[in-house]
């Protein structure tokens, strides 16, 4: 069943926002026939709607369902106009041109609502109103109150001569006035009153905006401080609050550099608030220290708020937690440079400290051994206990060499059974072979596993800085096949660059 346009219950129209009743409905208006009456109230209602939507620019309106429905309700109503004419007034010039005016105002909301794509709704919307105020003017109040009149006349039993002289006659008067009179209102409320409208609603729809930001900031995680120029607070959101455990009313007024020493007070802080004076703006990592005294590291954005004058007016600090960030990062780098069974160097960082060792050296006219180191009798173990078994060996092996070591040097894992260490600043050769001689013994010791002890050797080729070789590639490259010497001589010694057989 179709439901009539009256009897919607919520309708395209019904959703404009809080209307204006620019036309208030007037006993004025009534034509003396209910039904007619009671649909013109309902017209004008949406005029009124339609007209508040022009002064409030509700955006969300859907422009052609407003159309649409005013469309179907005047059709819907102009049928009902034109039964009762044509039951009273069949075939009469003024029936026709009646009918030919319903006509008409189909066809200018239809052709308003053709070009809705080219004007904003605002305008649109302007279109219809204008319009409608003109029909209400001319039709309502002249067209419909006159046929109204002569049926009325009618129904108390005139004749129809007699029934529109006397609708004539009233509708000189009256009639008249009031047609003007909602004309001039219609061009006083449009300029005046919906221009107050619209900027009531942009002041709205600013100071929405304004308490949309304000919950964004009150609400969010980050730290967030506003000061003057000389760096007094003006402003706070309780993320900050609660960082330095002060409440708002204790930090207004106070210094920054005081609230947030490591920020902004240090040659660093200086800085930062320096360049963001020069170029507006600043953003970096800093080290926080929070209210329970853990240091933390931060991401500070400080940027400068300027009046229109552009002279600067305020400072606006956000601060944002990165700990996590930074240490999920070394995480990541650690992971990066680390061989993940033994937790040894991997190659990459071995290149970092092995150029680092030589700069060492180089500047301390010392020597620096480097050392490749390939277990002997290993696979054995992989092959006869698991390489789970053979796992747990090289972390063994692995720590015994970083023990037999200083500090200061580096015993990296290549990968398999292959190691690398970086013996610096020495003042000979042979103080890296005595080191190398009591590693050697420490790794061949017996190693007790849960199940059963098992044993392996080394063989270590060595070269030395500046005497073999300046090159890193190089020193990495002689110590391999210094190691290879060492396997060829039996396993399980020494070997330094060049190795005899070659040299
Ligand atoms: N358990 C374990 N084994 C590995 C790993 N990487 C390589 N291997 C094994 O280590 C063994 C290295 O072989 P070799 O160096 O020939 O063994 P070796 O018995 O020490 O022989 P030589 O060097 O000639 O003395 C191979 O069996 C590899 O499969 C690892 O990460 N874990």
């Amino acid at each position: 069943m179709t439901v009539p346009p009256h009897k919607r219950t919520m309708t395209t129209l019904d959703t404009l926002t809080a209307h204006t009743e620019i036309f208030p409905w007037s006993d004025n208006f009534a034509t003396g026939i209910d039904i007619v009456d009671e649909q013109h109230h309902k017209l004008v209602d949406l005029l009124n709607r339609l007209a508040s939507h022009m002064s409030c620019g509700a955006a969300e309106v859907e422009i052609y369902a407003v159309f649409d429905e005013l469309a179907d309700y005047t059709v819907y109503h102009f049928q009902t106009e034109e039964g009762i004419w044509n039951e009273f007034l069949p075939g009469d010039p003024l029936t026709l041109a009646h009918e030919r005016t319903h006509h008409d105002f189909v066809a200018e909301v239809l052709r308003v609502r053709s070009i809705a794509n080219v004007l904003s709704d605002e305008e649109s919307v302007e279109q219809i109103v204008s319009f409608l105020t003109n029909w209400l003017a001319f039709h309502i109040l002249e067209d419909d109150t006159h046929l109204a009149r002569i049926v009325i006349g009618l129904q108390k039993g005139l004749t129809l001569n007699q029934a529109t002289e006397a609708a004539s006659l009233l509708m000189k008067g009256a009639a008249h006035m009031l047609i003007q009179s909602v004309l001039k209102l219609y061009d006083n409320l449009s300029a005046r009153t919906m221009a107050l409208r619209r900027e009531i609603n942009q002041r709205r729809r600013a100071e929405e905006k304004l308490r949309l930001s304000n919950n964004i900031i009150e609400s969010s995680a980050d730290a967030i401080f506003v000061t003057t120029p000389e760096g007094l607070i003006t402003d706070v959101n309780p993320a900050f609050c609660q960082d330095v455990q002060r409440t708002r009313e204790e930090l207004l007024g106070q210094p920054i550099a005081e609230i947030k020493p490591g920020l902004l007070a240090s040659d660093k802080g200086m800085t930062v608030w320096n360049q963001a004076l020069q170029t507006g703006h600043w953003a970096g990592e800093l080290a926080n220290r929070r209210s329970d005294g853990e240091l933390e590291s931060v991401w500070l954005t400080l940027s400068i708020v300027r009046d229109d004058g552009l002279g600067t007016q305020h400072f606006v600090g956000v601060v944002s937690s990165i700990s996590q960030l930074v240490q999920r990062y070394h995480a990541l780098e650690a992971a990066a440079n680390h061989d993940a069974l033994t937790g040894l160097p991997n190659r990459r960082l071995l290149e970092d400290r092995l150029s680092q060792a030589v700069e060492r050296c180089k500047r301390n006219g010392t020597l620096l051994a480097v050392c490749l180191i390939d277990l002997d009798g290993f696979k054995p173990i992989n092959d006869t206990l698991g390489h789970d078994v053979g796992d747990q060996v090289l972390c063994v092996v692995g720590q015994r060499m970083s023990q037999a070591l200083r500090g200061a040097d580096t015993v990296a894992r290549l990968g398999g059974d292959e190691f690398v260490l970086l013996i610096g600043d020495l003042g000979a050769a042979h103080d890296a072979a005595r080191m190398l001689g009591r590693l050697l013994c420490d790794v061949s010791h017996p190693i007790d596993l849960d199940a059963q002890t098992v044993q392996v050797g080394a063989s270590i080729g060595v070269a030395l800085y500046p005497t073999h070789t300046t090159s890193m590639e190089e020193l990495l490259k002689f110590a391999d096949t210094a190691m290879y010497a060492a396997k060829a001589q039996g396993k399980g010694c020494l070997q330094f660059y060049p190795p005899a057989a070659a040299g």
